[in-house]
C-alpha cells in the first residue's frame, strides 16, 4: 500500500531545502508526502513567524502541484507538538496503512531525546534525508535501536505499516531557516533560497526584517 509520509517541521520559513528533499523522498519512496508544521516545536526556542504566518508561507510555497501537501493538525494542539502524540493519532486514523516520519540527518541524530522516541517505530517507519555538514555518527542508544530496523530497499516499506528505517540520499542543498532568518535580519534578499511563491505577497517576510537574532 502506498505510504504516507510526514515531514515535519518548524518552516520559519519553509525554504527550498525543505521542498527539494521532501519531493526527491516522495519519488524515492513513492509516498504521499505532507509537509507539517509544529505549534510549539519541542526543542528549541519559539519561532518568529505565528503559526498563521507559517502557514500562509507553506500554502505560497506548495502552490502548482499537488505531490506535496500541508497537515495542520499540531497547530490544533496546545502545549509542545510531540511527534509521539501525532503518530498516535495518525496510526488510529490510518489503519495498517504504512506511515513515514521524514526525518533530516540532523533532528535523526537527536531522535534520543525526543519524548516516548522508541514508541516511533511502533506507528512509523523513519526515512532520514541526507543533509549537507551533518556527520552521520549516531549515538550508542541511537545505533543499537535503529540497526536492527535499517532497509535499503524502499519497497519495503510499502509491505509493513511501521518499524523500519530507511536512509534517502537526497540532492545536497545546503540551505537553512537560521541562515535565512540571519540574511533577512541584515536587509539582504534570500531570494534564490526560497519559492518564488513567498514573493507575491512583500509583507510575507516581515517577520524577520529587522529583526533582532
Ligand atoms: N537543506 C536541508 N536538507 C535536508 N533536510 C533538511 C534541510 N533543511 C531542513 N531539513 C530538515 O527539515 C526538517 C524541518 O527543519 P526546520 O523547519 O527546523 O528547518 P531548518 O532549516 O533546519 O531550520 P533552522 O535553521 O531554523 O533550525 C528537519 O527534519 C530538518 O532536518
Ligand atoms: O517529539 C519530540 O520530542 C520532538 C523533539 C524535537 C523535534 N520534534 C519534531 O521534529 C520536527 C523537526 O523539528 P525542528 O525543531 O528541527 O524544526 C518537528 O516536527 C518537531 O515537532 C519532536
Amino acid at each position: 500500500m502506498k505510504p504516507l509520509a510526514l515531514f515535519g517541521g518548524t518552516f520559519d520559513p519553509v525554504h527550498l531545502g525543505h521542498l527539494s528533499v521532501a519531493w526527491e523522498a516522495s519519488e524515492l519512496l513513492d509516498a504521499e508526502v505532507r509537509l507539517m508544521p509544529a505549534n510549539v516545536p519541542p526543542h528549541r526556542n519559539a519561532p518568529a513567524a505565528s503559526p498563521a504566518q507559517r502557514v500562509a508561507m507553506l500554502t505560497a510555497a506548495l502552490q502548482g502541484q499537488d505531490r506535496l501537501t500541508l497537515d495542520t493538525r499540531e497547530l490544533r494542539r496546545e502545549g509542545p507538538s510531540y511527534t509521539i502524540d501525532t503518530l498516535r493519532e495518525l496510526r488510529a486514523e490510518l489503519g495498517e496503512r504504512p506511515l513515514v516520519l521524514l526525518l533530516g540527518a540532523d533532528a535523526f541524530a537527536g531522535l534520543p531525546s525526543w519524548q516516548s522516541w522508541r514508541e516511533l517505530f511502533e506507528h512509523a517507519h523513519i526515512g532520514v534525508l541526507s543533509r549537507p555538514g551533518i556527520d552521520a555518527a549516531w549515538s550508542v542508544d541511537l545505533a543499537l535501536e535503529i540497526l536492527p530496523r535499517r532497509v535499503t530497499d524502499a519497497a519495503l516499506l510499502h509491505e509493513l505499516p511501521a518499524g523500519k528505517m530507511i536512509e534517502l540520499a537526497v540532492t545536497p542543498l545546503e540551505i537553512s531557516a537560521t541562515r535565512i532568518r540571519e540574511l533577512l535580519a541584515e536587509g539582504r534578499d534570500p531570494r534564490y533560497l526560497l519559492p518564488c511563491g513567498l514573493f507575491d505577497d512583500p509583507a510575507v517576510l516581515d517577520p524577520y526584517r529587522n529583526a533582532t537574532l
